[in-house]
């Protein structure tokens, strides 16, 4: 089935920032009928993503477009085609009554954007449990339990899932990150097994790009991953939206937003990326095989020494601080 904007049901979920919302504007935009249900934790953030999206006036009640407000009584009127609904998904009960709502209002999604995701990017050690727990909730969770639901309801939606270039290569300073994103990409695979003949399944790893997201995880970002990361400069959030809107619509569902992310996907073609043979498919398989054997072993030391390197002048930064302040 061709994958087209008009006439669906979207639940983008982490629509209240960023990628979500882009995608959310764009539906919006670009289509006539097809519907939008934006979800986040955050009410204000999805409230004002509503604005931005519908560039509508402070004065307009905002509380016309949340979902939670509509029971099976009160219907959501057949005209109201952006909607928005507080939700944690990384608690299973709130997904679960997220998608009663939805399936009692007659929006069962045609289309699934697993967007909720971040990312705090520290060494291991300077991580604190709470983090790591978040990195867990956000990366993972969310995803995980909304399409259980739907594998459970049996509902025919096209899942969009959300991983990272760091699934093909986790590097120093995303250890609270690339983890789950790698969980990403492996229950992708499952399901796509699991769900054959059912759901189109399409997971997208993007490069950088600039969101709200972004400049948050810039804050604590140790210097060595910045380094590494290098290659993928972030580009707009519209373009990236773009771009994987392009692909979707190619027929690709293992999707990269920039040419590193390309590179790296081909060093990882392995069992699971055989699901669309094409000529784009044998050619990212050749390059993969060529690169993994003649660029690879030597980029890793390079890569090693550039860490070891790293941490020498963090120690010696440390031991030059540590003499100042006995002077
Ligand atoms: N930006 C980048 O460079 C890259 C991003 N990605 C991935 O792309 C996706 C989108 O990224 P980006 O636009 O930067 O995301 P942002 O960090 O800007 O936004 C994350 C969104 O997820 C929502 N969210 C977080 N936790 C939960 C939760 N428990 N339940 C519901 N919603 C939640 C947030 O809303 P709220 O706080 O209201 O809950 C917010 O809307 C993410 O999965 C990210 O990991 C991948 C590679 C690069
Ligand atoms: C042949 C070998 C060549 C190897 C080159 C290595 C280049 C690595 C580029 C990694 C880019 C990582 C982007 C992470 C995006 C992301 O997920 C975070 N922004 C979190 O949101």
């Amino acid at each position: 089935m061709p994958f087209t904007l008009e006439n669906q049901i979207v639940l983008i979920t982490g629509g209240s920032q960023g990628l979500g919302t882009q995608f959310a504007r764009k539906y919006f935009k670009e289509t006539k009928n097809t519907k939008i249900i934006i979800v986040s934790r955050s009410e204000s953030k999805l409230q004002t993503a509503i604005r931005s999206i519908t560039s509508s006036s402070l004065e307009e009640n905002i509380e016309n477009y949340n979902l939670s407000n509509y029971s099976s009584g009160k219907k959501v009127n057949a005209n109201k085609r952006l909607l928005y609904s507080p939700c944690d998904l990384s608690d299973y009960n709130s997904v679960s009554a997220l998608l009663d709502i939805l399936l009692a209002q007659d929006l069962s999604p045609t289309q699934i954007y697993l967007c909720a995701g971040g990312s705090i990017p520290k060494l291991f050690k300077d991580l604190t449990s709470k983090e790591l727990e978040m990195g867990v909730q956000m990366n993972y969770l969310t995803s995980l339990y909304l399409s259980h639901k739907i594998a459970q309801l049996q509902l025919q939606s096209h899942l969009i899932f959300f991983s990272s270039v760091t699934a093909f290569f986790p590097f120093i300073g995303y250890s609270q990150y690339a983890p789950l994103k790698v969980s990403m990409k492996s229950l992708v695979s499952i399901l796509r097994q699991e769900l054959l003949g059912t759901n189109r399944i399409s997971c997208v790893y993007p490069g950088n790009f600039q969101s709200e997201g972004f400049e948050l995880e810039e804050l604590t970002k140790p210097e060595i991953t910045r380094e590494i990361e290098g290659p993928s400069s972030p580009i707009p959030v519209d373009r990236c939206c773009d771009i994987i809107v392009k692909q979707l619509q190619y027929g690709y569902d293992d999707i990269t937003t920039d040419l590193i992310g390309w590179l790296l996907m081909s060093l990882d073609m392995g069992l699971n990326k055989h699901n669309n043979n094409s000529i784009a498919w044998m050619v990212q398989l050749i390059v993969g095989a060529l690169v993994n054997l003649i660029v690879v072993p030597f980029y890793m030391a390079f890569c090693k020494f550039q860490i070891k390197n790293w941490f020498k002048k963090e120690q010696a930064k440390k031991d030059l601080d540590n003499k100042k302040k006995e002077q």
